[in-house]
């Protein structure tokens, strides 16, 4: 049985799995961030493996240290997570679920800390970000830290008076905190999506709502995207989301137009669409969008999380 002492590193992964029939999942974080709670959220009754970097837990995947690894993807109030459709991409995992986590922010302190003592407050950027107007209110200076849980932890280990964290109500039990605050975050609806993601894909079924995943890239000209995203339309194929990322390691291209000198940059287009890659019309979508695609990967095709938060 192997034992961690912290968070795993890409560069410390162990070279073998655990004997054990819990599934071991990977999730970005010290225990008490988020992502422990969509791992566990996610895949009931798991072993959460907490790694100190996205990569690190998609590794850990790839190299069968664990089963699956649950990473965030966007939050309702702060957006994308572009490390993560960046490092979708760069390795080869499936996403195979995805799970909906209602994120709600605490202040929290060193017990006998109160509000007026802080001067600063240590969270994830995310987080912070999601509690912008509060933090602004209480005229605290903002520090990042790798996860909302590891602020905590930094906080109580480190005994400061002058400094709060914003994490979960968890965190503060873990790390003995006190709660200053619940409910931080500047809108209720603060809901951070997950993708659950795996070594092999799942069959797609059409027994429930699935969501396919994909990413393309396009040749550059006139109408291009807008055809792309016909291809969907012709079938009543509804768009989820759409998210361009910079086509790494592609040298900036001259625009042909010499006049106006400018230059453009090449893109990938990743597009959610509400379909079963199992159904037909999902399949002829991506036929049509191959015929002028420069590239086209599925993602995964996968059940929606329909949960209620
Ligand atoms: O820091 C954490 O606790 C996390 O799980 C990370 C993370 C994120 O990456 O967005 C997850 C959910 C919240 O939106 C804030 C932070």
């Amino acid at each position: 049985m192997l034992c961690y002492s912290g968070p795993l590193s890409s560069t410390q992964l162990p070279n073998s799995v655990s004997a054990g029939s819990r599934l071991r999942v990977a999730y970005q974080g010290v225990r008490g961030a988020y992502s422990e709670a969509a791992a566990e959220k996610a895949y009931p009754n798991c072993e959460a493996v907490p790694c100190d970097q996205f990569d690190a837990a998609f590794e850990a995947v790839e190299k069968w240290i664990v089963d699956r690894a649950v990473l965030p993807i966007e939050n309702s109030l702060g957006g994308s997570i572009h490390r993560n459709y960046d490092l979708l991409l760069r390795h080869s995992l499936h996403i195979v679920g995805e799970v909906k986590l209602a994120v709600r922010h605490c202040l929290l302190a060193n017990h006998g800390v109160r509000v007026e003592d802080l001067q600063r407050v240590l969270s994830h950027p995310q987080a912070l970000a999601q509690c912008e107007n509060t933090l602004t209110k209480l005229g605290l200076s903002r520090e990042a830290t790798d996860d909302t849980a590891l602020a905590a932890k930094y906080v109580a280990f480190n005994k400061l008076k002058d400094t709060g964290a914003v994490a979960s109500s968890s965190a503060a039990k873990i790390y003995g905190l006190n709660i200053l605050a619940e409910d931080v975050q500047d809108d209720c609806d603060n809901v951070t999506r997950f993708l659950m993601l795996a070594r092999e894909p799942i069959i797609p079924g059409v027994e429930k709502p699935f969501k396919t995943s994909i990413v393309f890239s396009l040749e550059e000209g006139p109408g291009v995207l807008f055809k792309a995203l016909a291809v969907f339309a012709l079938r009543q194929i509804n768009l989820t989301k759409i998210e361009s990322r910079p086509l790494r390691n592609q040298p900036l291209r001259a625009s042909d137009d010499s006049n106006n000198g400018s230059k453009y940059f090449d893109y990938l287009f990743y597009v959610d669409f509400e379909a079963s890659m199992a159904e037909e019309r999902a399949q002829n979508a991506l036929r049509h969008l191959k015929e002028f695609a420069t590239f086209l990967r599925v993602l995964g095709s996968y059940p929606v999380d329909t949960t209620m938060l």
